[in-house]
């Protein structure tokens, strides 16, 4: 239906339609026990709930302490007016918003580089914290237990004609407008480099790291930018019921924050404020109905677990899914029953049958729109000295020296258990080593860390394919090209994501060059297992590196996938260094330039395809004279 429509309003019907909701709400909704006060405290807990839904809907980070942001935003702006310090509410806000966000960049940056449990469990702390500081230590500005009683509201205007915006329809108003601001803010936001990004970290956040995307620092922009909501919420909560409670700081605001996010739909946006209307609704009228007395709190909770258990994606989660599944429909099915297609016809190639379909990979050579980062003149791309890593008394790697050469293909092979894996992870700082370093066109990059190493040029296949499942093959070659084109770190929040003429030029290169044009718009865990390989292959390829490796890149593949997929690797390593780990030694003695073998952790020998086939101590230890 929304097809049908001009593109321009399309974009923005998400906030046409808000806006009608919006609108209506106090025209039709008072005669259900929706006062203009409880419609006012639904917006003002989604607007809290706006940047929580970018912090933990989008991003997968679960904070428990949103209130000591609340709070913060509440406090210093009521205490600036109550105190005569600022005199404008708008002022005001702003600080008290400000403060929040400085707040939250404190709290963030202890709390992001922790992950999963230990993440929430530092949030909650700290908001603990900050409600022990209010009502004790702070309680002189703060007015401890009491709170601050007599906040101003705000005023349009100037001097004698300013207009007061009182409590009932003109709060409500005020709060509809921001949460309208906010809104749109944050779909923008959703819909940036930065929201995609976001979104990724959620899926894969590793892969994130590998692509060259400082994981941290995005991870700590959605915190903040949570923080200033929470602030912003805050600060007009105590404008508008004249009066800042202490209990915006309680351990029970977050916890509801958190509910009622799961309630209306978690990564809607709209979730939070749909999950705050049932939860203030039912709350103000159970608690009315004679007889039910302290029950209503049993009644509530049950109801809550219901809304759970029936609805697990919470209302607009629901709601979205079945209409998006209705129109996707189609399309998911014919993408499944081109994967069940393309397994079988790879099935019936390994067990010798003709191919009953054509190569699916067609291979031009690939010259990348984005350019690589220019690293020094010399000759030599990679070298390792004296690489080593232990694990307690297992050297997985042990005193490995080589050097891989510039615009070659360099295999590194060995039986299983070499520590040619490990090997690779160390070439690219994903492991840091017991011993040595790794010089990349002859600067030290150990002790770099993976993104850095990524930023300077050097990428890598994974041996187990690191995907981001839920992403389509577009969206994820787009992550990987933003990586090459904004650096480690880049906030721009407002503009959309598939805007970058480079980047979707570089994506549309790397999709004609794995043979996935028909397979654009399908998540990458719809795919074929040999597509998941040139994906997982291609989101190295897609952030430009200098130095390629692939680990194992053939495994798992099917002969015509195989023939393909060394085509690609040929095509590629026309404009760049390749670094292979593989099994298949026919495919390696092929491609490679030169060769270095592992025996036990240690180097057992290093040159070119014809000098290692024919030694000696390889064949003995590892080929048993297969080539020789
Ligand atoms: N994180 C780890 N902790 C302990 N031991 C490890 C770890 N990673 C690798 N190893 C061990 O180090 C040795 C080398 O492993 P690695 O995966 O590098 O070998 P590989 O040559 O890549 O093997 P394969 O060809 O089977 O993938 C193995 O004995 C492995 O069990």
């Amino acid at each position: 239906m929304t097809r049908n429509l001009p593109p321009a309003l399309r974009a923005v019907l998400p906030e046409t339609i808000l806006v009608l909701v919006l609108v209506a709400a106090p025209l039709l909704l008072p005669p259900l026990g929706f006062s203009y006060d409880l419609l006012s405290r639904v917006l003002n807990w989604g607007l809290l709930g706006l940047g929580f839904d970018i912090l933990f809907g989008l991003t997968g980070l679960l904070s428990f302490g949103q209130a000591a942001f609340y709070g913060v935003g509440g406090f210093v702006t009521a205490y600036l007016l109550v105190s005569g310090k600022v005199a404008s509410v708008w002022l005001a806000l702003a600080i008290g918003t400000a403060a929040a966000g400085l707040f939250g960049l404190f709290v963030g940056w202890l709390a992001v580089r922790r992950i999963g449990i230990y993440f929430t469990m530092i949030t909650l702390a700290f908001a603990q914290m900050a409600y022990f500081i209010e009502n004790s230590p702070l309680s002189d500005y703060t007015g401890g237990e009491n709170g601050i009683a007599g906040v101003p509201q705000p005023k349009l205007g100037f001097g004698e004609s300013a207009l007061t915006i009182s409590a009932g329809l003109p709060m409500y108003a005020l709060l509809a407008v921001a949460f309208v601001i906010g809104f749109a803010l944050a779909r923008r936001i959703v819909m940036s480099p930065v929201g995609s990004i976001l979104l990724a970290i959620r899926e894969n956040t590793p892969r994130v790291a590998m692509l060259g995307h400082d994981v941290s620092a995005y991870k700590l922009a959605a915190f903040v930018i949570a923080a200033l909501y929470a602030g912003l919420a805050g600060g007009m909560l105590g404008s508008f019921q004249s009066y800042m409670p202490p209990d915006a700081f309680s351990l029970e605001t977050s916890g509801q924050l958190v509910v009622q996010t799961i309630v209306g739909g978690v990564g809607t946006l709209i979730g939070p404020l749909v999950g705050a209307a049932i939860w203030l609704w039912l709350r103000d009228n159970l608690q009315v109905i004679p007889g039910l007395g302290a029950l209503w709190k049993l009644v509530l909770g049950i109801a809550f677990i219901g809304l759970v258990i029936w609805l697990r994606r919470g209302i607009c989660g629901e709601i979205i899914h079945r209409m998006n599944k209705r129109r996707e429909a189609a399309a998911v099915k014919a993408a499944q029953a081109r994967t069940e297609a393309i397994e079988l016809s790879e099935a019936g190639s390994a067990a010798g049958e003709p191919a009953s379909e054509p190569a699916p990979v067609t291979v031009r050579d690939i010259v990348l729109p984005l350019a690589p980062p220019s690293r020094g003149s010399g000759d030599v791309a990679l070298a390792t000295s004296g690489l080593s890593r232990h694990y307690g008394g297992l050297k997985a790697v042990d005193d490995v020296s080589f050097e891989i050469r510039r615009g070659t293909i360099h295999a590194v092979i060995g039986p299983n258990g070499a520590g040619k894996s490990t090997l690779f992870k160390m070439l690219l700082d994903e492991v840091s080593p017991s011993a040595g370093e790794v010089r990349l066109f002859g600067e030290r990059i150990t002790g770099l860390g993976v993104t850095r190493t990524a930023q300077l040029g050097i990428a890598k296949s994974n041996q187990l394919n690191q995907l981001f499942p839920n992403l389509t093959v577009r969206q994820s070659l787009r992550v990987a090209a933003l990586a090459r084109s904004r650096g480690r770190m880049k906030l721009d929040l407002i503009r959309r994501s598939g805007s970058l003429p480079e980047v979707e030029a570089q994506v549309e290169t790397v999709i004609d060059s794995l043979g996935l044009r028909e397979r654009a718009e399908t998540p990458a865990h719809i795919l074929a297992y040999g597509e998941k390989r040139r994906l997982e292959i291609g989101m190295a390829l897609a952030t430009s590196p200098n130095v390629l490796l692939l680990d194992e890149p053939l495994a798992g593949m099917s002969p015509v996938e195989r023939l393909a997929t060394r085509d690609l690797i040929r095509s590629i390593a026309k404009s760049r260094t390749l670094v292979i780990v593989e099994h298949d030694l026919d495919a390696i003695f092929q491609l490679a330039d030169r060769i270095t073998v592992l025996y036990e952790g240690r180097l057992l020998a290093d040159g070119s395809a014809e000098d290692v086939a024919r030694n000696q101590a390889v064949q003995d230890a590892y080929l048993g004279g297969l080539h020789s």
